[in-house]
Parts: structure tokens; sequence; C-alpha cells
């Protein structure tokens, strides 16, 4: 039997996190789940291992570096063993441009692009201490491909991890490290709810309203489910992409063509 890989996965307490926490643990990984909030993660961390596997929560904020460190640690020490990180968490504060304060700014920095980065610099510090390569998977979005009206500062964050994914897949390959990001379409999570749910009130229209300003550009006709994201992320984090470092896979049903 091959040995089983260990996987970190940030923002795994609900949506696109929680999915890929649950396609990797179908696909033989042992899990650490990281949240800001212990319960949402432990929630989730309990559904797998009653499902025989092996998952395991720990709270911590990828905005702080000192944190996203000691998860690395914690997770390396728990399972023995570290091999992939996934860098999902993420906000979504909805930007009109003459809504951005200089806290919005700084706040989603901090966590899309600071917790992006922490995840990347103590996945590749682990990774070499073990003395073996690994996968880093970082999310950005259909929004960091093409520019999104009323996301301003997040598609800056989006469009940004696609060049912190090239910049560092150059630098760490030589290390057996390959980096790469999903860019997902429009998901139904919590977070694309909110979106929605603020384009409308913004424009005093209906909720349905909102997800169709989003959603009315999708070829395949409908929106993503947080499965088909997990599916992809899946294939970067096995061996079938060992060959690929420093690419964005576009998962949003044909809204961009890159
Ligand atoms: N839902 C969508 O349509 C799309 C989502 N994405 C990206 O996919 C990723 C996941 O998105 P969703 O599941 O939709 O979002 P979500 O809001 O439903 O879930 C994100 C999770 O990350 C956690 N989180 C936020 N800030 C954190 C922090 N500082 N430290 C630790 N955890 C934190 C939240 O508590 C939440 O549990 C995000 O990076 C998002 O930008 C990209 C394209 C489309
Ligand atoms: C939330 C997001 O990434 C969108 C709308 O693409």
């Amino acid at each position: 039997m091959t040995e089983q890989k260990v996987a970190m996965i940030t923002g795994a307490g609900q949506g696109i996190g929680e999915a890929i926490a649950k396609r990797l643990h179908n696909d033989g990984f042992k899990v650490a789940l990281v949240g800001r909030t212990k319960a949402k993660v432990q929630r989730v961390a309990d559904e797998i291992n009653a499902d025989g596997g092996q998952a395991y929560a720990i709270a911590a904020d990828v905005a702080n570096r000192e944190e996203v460190f000691a998860a690395v640690e914690e997770t390396a020490k728990h399972f023995g063993d570290f091999n992939v990180i996934v860098n999902n968490a993420g906000v979504a504060p909805t930007t009109p441009i003459d809504t951005v304060t200089p806290d919005i700014l700084n706040n989603t920095l901090a966590i899309n692009l600071g917790g992006v980065i922490w995840g990347i610099q103590a996945a590749s510090a682990k990774f070499k201490e073990l003395g073996h390569g690994g996968k880093i998977i970082n999310a950005s979005s259909q929004a960091g491909q093409v520019g999104n009206p009323n996301l301003t500062v997040y598609g800056a964050t989006k469009f940004a991890i696609r060049g912190v994914t090239q910049t560092t897949a150059k630098e760490l390959a030589k290390f057996n490290i390959t980096v790469n990001a999903y860019c997902p379409g429009i998901v139904k999570t919590p977070m694309m709810n909110d979106i929605a749910k603020q384009v409308a009130d913004n424009a005093g229209k209906s909720f349905e309203w909102g997800m169709e300003q989003f959603s009315k550009d999708i070829a395949l006709g409908r929106l993503s489910e947080p499965e088909d994201v997990a599916a992809c992320v899946a294939y970067l984090a096995g061996p079938d992409s060992d060959y690929m470092t420093g690419q964005s896979l576009l998962i949003d049903g044909g809204m961009v063509f890159s």
C-alpha cells in the first residue's frame, strides 16, 4: 500500500475549503483543516473522521504569519509528514470603487495575499526540512483573470495571487516543489451568496438579480458546486499534475477564456 500523503487546507470550515478537505480525504490523504473558528473546522474534521478518515482541526488566522507557521508545524507533528498545502482561505468584500477604505484594503490584502504568501513560506520551509518536495496550491478566481465590477480590492488580490504563483513556482522548482493556482467561477458558497446579496442591495434589486449579474455568462449554463472545484484541486494535489507548475487553472464553466 502506498504511504498516505498529508495535506493542510485553510478556510476548511465551509464552502470550497470543506469540499476540498472531503475530496482529498476520499482520495486517501490525511487532512489538517485550518480556520479562524475552531468549532467550524472541527465539525468538518469530525465528519471526515466518522467516515474512517484521518482529519485534524487547527485554529489559525492566515493573516498572521506566526499562526500559519505554527499550523504547518502542528500538521507535520500530528501526522508525521507534510506534502500539500491548499491556501484556500479568503474574504470578498463588495467594494464599488468609491467605497474602498484603508481598513478594507489592508484587511483584504492581509488575508487573501498575505495568507497565501505565509502559506507558501511555511510550507516550502517544512518541505525542505523534511527533505522532500511538495505541492502548493493557491486560491485565485475568475475575478483574478478579468475585472469584475464591485470587486476592485478582491480582484486585485486574486490577480496578485496568480503573480505570486508564477514567481514562487520558478523559485521553488529546484526543490521539487510545485506551485499552482485554481480559479473558480461562481460557486455556491456563503461567500458568493454574500456578494450577490450586497450587489443586489446596493442596486435595490433581488438576490436572484444579484446572482444573475455574475452567472449570466457561464457557458455551461449552471453555477459551480464546491465539489466541481475540489475535483480540480484534487488533480493539482495528486501525482497526475507532477509536471505542472506556475499554472492557474480556470474552473468556471466557460466564463473566461485565457
Ligand atoms: N465562491 C466563489 O464563487 C469563489 C471563491 N473563490 C475563492 O475560493 C476560496 C474559498 O471561497 P468560499 O468557499 O467561497 O468562501 P467562504 O467564505 O464560503 O469560506 C471561506 C472560509 O475561509 C475562512 N477564512 C476567512 N478568513 C480567514 C482567515 N484570516 N484565516 C483563516 N480562515 C479564514 C472563513 O471563515 C471561511 O470559513 C476563497 O479564496 C475565494 O476567494 C474564488 C472564486 C469564486
Ligand atoms: C467571488 C469570486 O471569486 C468571484 C465572483 O469570481
